[in-house]
């Protein structure tokens, strides 16, 4: 019954490497592929779930922890049982993995699991080219992690020029070997490099690149985790908050604080959409998106970093609250748009 069961792919990388961007490119550029999704955030506040688009009553979401952390498979289990059934009739479930998972603890998960339905699919790991080296430096465990996988998405290289674009397929090259490492810009990924029914890593047995030692060792739990080392500060706020205070927190952010995502409610006159927010290392961008039906006008956001202060940036953001945001001039805003992508 091998063929009948649906394939999961884990989708990986590191923080705002790229990964809900190619989820989306994949949902909607399915071709009539039905996929079912799972995506698990850092922090109990899950900014992914809410920027996956549409296919809502396929998506399930996990947050506040780290799916990899998982005492054993029956969380994971639960929510793949849930997609899998063939009430869906789903053709691939993908996993969008938080940014700081330790992916063969997600491979060994899906191994030990008992659902019948599933099989591992594989393991495709995002890359974030510009930050790529950086990451290397903090973290040089990531050399194993892309090793794992199954297909190497080196995203992000509209902001490389064509030179260090080569140098860094090189580099990745050297790292991972065989492994493929396709370039993408916005994760415009074909879907069929993933999906593909004869990809090796879509058979039922341990996936090529792990040894049943290496997976024994994920299992005995005992290796430090990326995660251990960041923390997710969560921020929700009903008040506006002001572009000029919010612009400044952002200007002068701890040195440890890597990523921000979220979306900001400025309620200034003319810019009254509701405001994406992604920082990736020293990246900032603002992008203007409708707010959804009977959405609240409330500002979210979920901060990761290591040795930052909780609530040092919590009342910093408080700091930002702005209770007549109406009130202030549409020029307030300036400092806002000169990051803003429309
Ligand atoms: N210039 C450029 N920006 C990109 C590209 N892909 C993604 N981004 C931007 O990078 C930021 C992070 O993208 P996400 O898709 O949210 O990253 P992620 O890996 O899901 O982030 P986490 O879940 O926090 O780990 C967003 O602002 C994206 O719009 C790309 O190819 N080029």
């Amino acid at each position: 019954m091998g063929s009948a069961r649906i394939p999961v792919v884990i989708l990986a990388g590191h923080l705002g490497a790229g990964k809900t961007t190619l989820l989306n490119h994949l949902l909607g550029n399915a071709d009539g592929l039905r996929i079912g999704v799972v995506v698990n955030d850092f922090g109990s506040v899950n900014i992914d779930a809410m920027s996956v688009a549409g296919h809502v009553d396929s998506t399930v979401s996990l947050s506040n922890g780290c799916l990899c952390c998982a005492v054993d498979a029956s969380g994971l289990d639960d929510l793949l049982g849930r997609l899998a059934r063939p009430s869906r009739r789903l053709d691939v479930i993908v996993v969008e993995a938080s940014g700081l998972a330790e992916p063969r603890d997600l491979i060994r998960l899906l191994l030990a699991s008992d659902n019948d339905a599933i099989t591992y699919g594989g393991l495709v790991e995002v890359v974030d080219a510009v930050e790529f080296e950086r990451t290397r430096e903090r973290h040089p465990e990531v050399d194993a992690q892309l090793r794992v996988a199954d297909l190497v998405v080196l995203n992000k290289v509209d902001r490389l020029a064509a030179d260090d674009r080569h140098r860094l397929t090189a580099v990745l090259r050297d790292i991972v070997e065989e492994v493929p490492v396709v370039a993408t810009t916005r994760g415009r990924l074909d879907p069929g490099l993933l999906f593909d029914r004869r990809l090796p890593a879509q058979s039922d047995s341990v996936p090529r690149q792990l040894s049943f030692d290496e997976l024994l060792a994920a299992t005995r739990h005992d290796h430090d985790h990326l995660h251990e080392h960041y923390e997710a500060v969560d921020f929700v706020t009903d008040q506006a908050l002001h572009p000029r205070r919010l612009m400044d927190f952002l200007d002068a952010r701890p040195t440890g604080l890597y990523r921000i995502k979220g979306f900001v409610h400025f309620g200034v006159p003319g810019h009254r959409e509701r405001y994406t927010v992604h920082a990736v290392g020293s990246f900032l961008r603002f992008e203007p998106t409708r707010w959804r039906r009977g959405e609240g006008r409330t500002s979210t956001l979920v901060l990761i970093g290591s040795g930052v202060d909780p609530e040092d940036i919590r009342a910093r953001l408080r700091a930002c609250e702005e209770p007549a945001p109406h009130a202030l001039p549409p020029e307030s805003m300036l400092c806002v748009l000169r990051h803003t992508q429309h």
